[in-house]
């Protein structure tokens, strides 16, 4: 595939990051990689897998010469990674991150970012419950939703060469407002987790009471949960942390149809029970059939089709 893009600094070099580095490096999409990450071992782990061409500890240095900078690290981390990377920027160069929150990262990354380059947020919503610069693969990004939140005014020129970027990764990449992300994410993607967490810590709290029995005879509904509450504690903490209007919000939702549902097994109103398990199941069947993987993330993928 042709080349992008001279230079790529990335950010982070975790499971998106790292994604990210194996998939320039399958394609040739950049000419040179500069990878940067908090810690040593880290850093030395990614140089060892061959992830890039020069492994800096400091970001400033990291994104000197780069036309594109890929900020791949837990949201509550990236004002503290804009700070340090905006006196080094390059005039014209794209500045783009992953994070899954884009409200909060906007408002963390855009006052110290210079005028002179263009800041385009996005967001591949792509991902598994693995973290860390090994857990990347080729093929993460390969049919799914890639969202970018551009400011209004921004360069079409920057948001084109970040748009073909994503495309040949595989994406299909969406414009959106970064508010209306948020509460979409929210839905598909964050009340989710946060609902995954809850239950396996229920069970776990119950494990006294039912001799560990719970996880002895754990059905595939449970585990389908559990894999989703392996995810990366640092990661979801941030994410609660920073998307806490829309998430609240949606968990208010939440809890009023579930009080609604509590309420028709206590009556044992078998109508209500059947209707809204009919409704659901009929989601389900029609995202199969538009031919879509059926995992969480494509449950995203469908909400955002139904909303456009
Ligand atoms: N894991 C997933 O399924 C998805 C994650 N995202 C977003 O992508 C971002 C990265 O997530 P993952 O790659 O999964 O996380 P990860 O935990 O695998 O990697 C995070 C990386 O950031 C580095 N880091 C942390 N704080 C830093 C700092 N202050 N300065 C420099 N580097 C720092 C870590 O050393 C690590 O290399 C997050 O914002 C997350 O919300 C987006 C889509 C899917
Ligand atoms: O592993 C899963 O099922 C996911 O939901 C992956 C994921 C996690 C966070 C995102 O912002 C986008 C995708």
């Amino acid at each position: 595939m042709a080349k992008l893009f001279e230079k790529v600094a990335l950010i982070g070099i975790g499971l998106i990051g790292s994604s990210i580095a194996r998939e320039i490096r399958d394609k040739g999409l950049a000419a040179a990689v500069t990878i940067s990450t908090r810690s040593r071992e880290t850093l030395d782990r990614a140089e060892v897998l061959g992830l890039g061409d020069r492994y800096v500890l400091s970001a400033g240095e990291a994104v000197e010469d780069a036309d594109l900078v890929i900020v791949s690290v837990p949201v509550g981390a990236s004002g503290t990674v804009a700070q340090a990377i905006a006196p080094h920027l390059k005039a014209g160069a794209i500045v783009t991150d992953v994070g899954s929150t884009k409200g909060s990262v906007i408002a963390q990354m855009a006052p110290h970012l210079p005028a002179s380059v263009h800041f385009i947020p996005g967001h591949p919503i792509a991902g598994t419950e693995y973290s860390g610069p090994d857990s990347g693969f080729v093929g993460l990004f390969k049919s799914r939703w890639c969202i970018l939140t551009p400011p209004a005014g921004t360069d079409e020129t920057a948001k084109g060469q970040l748009r073909a970027f994503w495309e040949a990764l595989g994406s299909d990449v969406e414009e959106m407002d970064p508010e209306h992300h948020d509460k979409v994410l929210a839905i598909v993607s964050h009340l989710p987790h946060i609902i995954a967490y809850n239950i396996v810590g229920t069970a776990d709290d119950l494990e006294t009471v039912t001799e560990s029995e719970v996880i002895k005879y754990s059905a595939s509904g449970f585990r389908d949960f559990t894999r989703l509450a392996a995810s990366d504690p640092t990661m979801w903490r941030d994410v609660c942390l920073h998307n806490k209007d829309a998430i609240l919000e949606m968990l208010s939702r939440f809890s009023e149809d579930l009080a609604y549902l509590q309420r028709a097994i206590r009556w044992g109103d078998g109508d209500k029970l059947f209707d809204l398990f009919t409704r659901t199941r009929a989601i389900r069947r029609s995202i199969i059939q538009a031919g879509q993987d059926t995992d969480m993330v494509d449950f995203g993928r469908h909400a955002l089709d139904a909303k456009s």
